[in-house]
């Protein structure tokens, strides 16, 4: 008997389908053992000392990309976030130089062409470019992906290209697949009087300029985001058909209120040119260019590099460096610390004002939330992929049962009260909840973020309270609450205290920084949900109790 042929004819259009596109991803695959790893895009920019803007920020969008980058220089530049001191046009014929030789040894996938500065140069890299789109297409090498930012000025409202060049500019427009002006330069190309004040206005400039030379027009409308509102929107427009007709799409974002937006232009076209041959359309290149770009300018102002305008933060995606997490979460826990200081349940226990019912009522809550913090530290220990580790959270977890559940019973019988019928708040519920849902993400990083404020801020706290109470003249020892105070302020509470942020250093530096935020979110939230749990001390009428 025969073996069956599937023969095309005899089987179902879904079925002969399917095992088309499985033929296709297998010659794909095949295929893939020669294709190289990664796009090849090329830079044609001026140098910035400084990192942020021409071709070092194209360089490292391009990393952030994920794609290989090849640099030629047009210019150097004495540049910094204030401003351009100088500039060194290069020689037409040295940059030419400079192209072959990537040129005449690499495969070009797509390329950015910046600041060109002099008619020459332009000149230049038209010449170059006309030679090479030849080559390839004698030789049957895809066309690479031409984006221009069609640079006249720097941020600073220093020119970065003389007046005769902005003409030769105009002329290699064609040449480009897109152009990326800013609100400034679209005026310019559209020889419009005023730039650009309004969405609507950069809109029609954006249409009338891709009218004009045919190309597909990205206007950046940073300028538009720094007047105000909440976002910030750039306009695609792109030829819709051979007939002049053009189509307008907002590609939106989110307003960054921040004045380090140096090089901004520059990071945003290279990022195009590296997304462009990765996705299918102009639209999607643009929107992904967008969200990563809106990322970058959010992180700007943690970088602190320069006086002036300073650069974005290309490596945004990645946790701080140089920054722990102990000291970004400090830093950004602050607000709350703030509130946690200043709350009257604090500041009566101080003065020894606050009622023994509502003290009382507050640490029945806090037994409550121990049971299950001790069984999370318990957890931790058993997560712990170092055995210090898994030590300290074990004595962490026995060490609460045994001086604070202590303490809280003890307290209970010198005061006379019987807390049996009290159950779990809400807001102890809620706090409890938060840390459960932490630890069922089966991180262990995480789980040690998520306890962490608990030590953290009592440990802060305590410190203050004693320091406080001792300025008041007051005993700690004949104190009310002194016994509570102390428990907080003891050294090996600090010193445990200490052990546990020193782990979460430990975890954060070796996360990812999607596993970094995480930690920061669990933390950050577990120290609103601190604030609280001691305002409900006060508010337990309100909560029914
Ligand atoms: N404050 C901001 N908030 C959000 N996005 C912004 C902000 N400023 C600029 N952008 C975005 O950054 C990208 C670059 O636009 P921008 O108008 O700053 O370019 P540019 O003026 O050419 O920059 P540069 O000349 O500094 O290189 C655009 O996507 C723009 O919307
Ligand atoms: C080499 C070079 N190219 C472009 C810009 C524009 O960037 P910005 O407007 O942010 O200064 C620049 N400053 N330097």
């Amino acid at each position: 008997m025969s073996e069956p042929q599937y023969q095309q004819s005899n089987e179902t259009p879904s079925v002969t389908g399917a095992m088309a596109a499985l033929a296709q991803l297998e010659a794909a695959g095949e295929r893939a053992a020669d294709a190289p790893s990664r796009l090849r895009i090329l830079s044609i920019e001026g140098s910035d000392p400084i990192g942020g803007a021409g071709t070092m920020a194209d360089m490292k969008a391009f990393t952030a990309q994920g794609v290989f980058g090849y640099a030629a220089m047009t210019s150097v530049l004495a540049q910094n976030t204030q401003g351009v001191t100088s500039i060194v046009n290069m020689e037409p014929d040295f940059l030419v130089a400079q192209l072959n030789a990537v040129s005449d040894d690499a495969i070009i996938d797509s390329m950015k062409i910046g600041m060109l500065g002099t008619p020459e140069l332009v000149e230049a890299v038209k010449g170059w470019l006309t030679a090479l789109e030849q080559h390839y297409r004698d030789e049957g090498i895809a066309k690479p992906v031409v984006v221009l930012d069609p640079v006249m000025y720097a941020k600073s409202g220093d020119a970065l290209l003389t007046e005769q060049a902005e003409q030769a500019l105009r002329d290699i427009i064609p040449m480009a697949d897109i152009i990326t002006p800013n609100v400034p330069e679209l005026a310019a190309l559209a020889d419009a009087d005023q730039p650009a004040a309004d969405i609507d206005t950069l809109e029609s400039m954006a249409r009338e300029v891709c009218k004009r030379y045919g190309v597909a027009v990205y206007a950046k409308g940073g300028a538009l985001a720094l007047v105000g509102g909440a976002s910030s929107t750039d306009i695609l427009a792109e030829p819709s058909d051979g007939q002049g007709e053009v189509r307008t799409t907002r590609i939106e974002g989110r307003a960054v209120r921040t004045h380090n937006v140096h090089g901004t232009g520059d990071t945003l076209s290279s990022t195009l040119a590296a997304l462009r041959p990765q996705c299918d359309t102009w639209e999607q290149a643009a929107r992904r260019a967008k969200t990563w770009m809106n990322g970058a300018i959010a992180a700007a102002d943690r970088l602190h590099v320069g006086k002036g305008h300073g650069p974005v933060d290309f490596t945004w995606q990645h946790a701080p460096t140089g920054l722990r997490f102990s000291a970004d979460y400090w830093n950004r826990v602050r607000p709350i610390r703030e509130r946690i200081h200043g709350m009257r349940f604090i500041t009566s226990m101080v003065d020894a004002t606050l009622s023994l019912e509502d003290f009382a009522f507050y640490l029945h809550q806090d037994d409550i939330y121990l049971t299950d913090y001790t069984s999370l530290l318990a957890l931790a220990s058993s997560r712990a992929d170092r055995l210090d580790e898994r030590v300290f959270f074990a004595q962490a977890a026995s060490g609460g049962v045994d001086s604070e559940v202590m303490f809280h019973h003890n307290w209970y019988v010198k005061h006379g009260f019987d807390p049996s019928g009290t159950s779990r708040s809400e807001v102890t519920a809620a706090y409890i909840g938060h840390e459960h849902r932490v630890a069922d993400s089966g991180s262990y990083a995480r789980l040690a973020a998520v306890v962490m404020p608990c030590f953290w801020l009592y440990a802060a706290m305590g410190k203050e309270m004693r320091e406080q109470v001792r300025n008041k003249h007051i005993d700690v020892d004949t104190h009310p609450f002194g016994e509570w105070i102390r428990m907080y302020s003891d050294p090996e509470f600090t010193e445990s205290t200490l052990r546990e942020v020193q782990i979460c250093d430990r975890l954060a530096a070796e996360a990812s920084i999607d596993e970094y935020e995480h930690m920061m979110h669990a933390a950050l939230v577990s120290s609103e949900h601190e604030f609280r749990f001691f305002e409900q001390g006060l508010t337990r009428p309100a909560l029914g109790f």
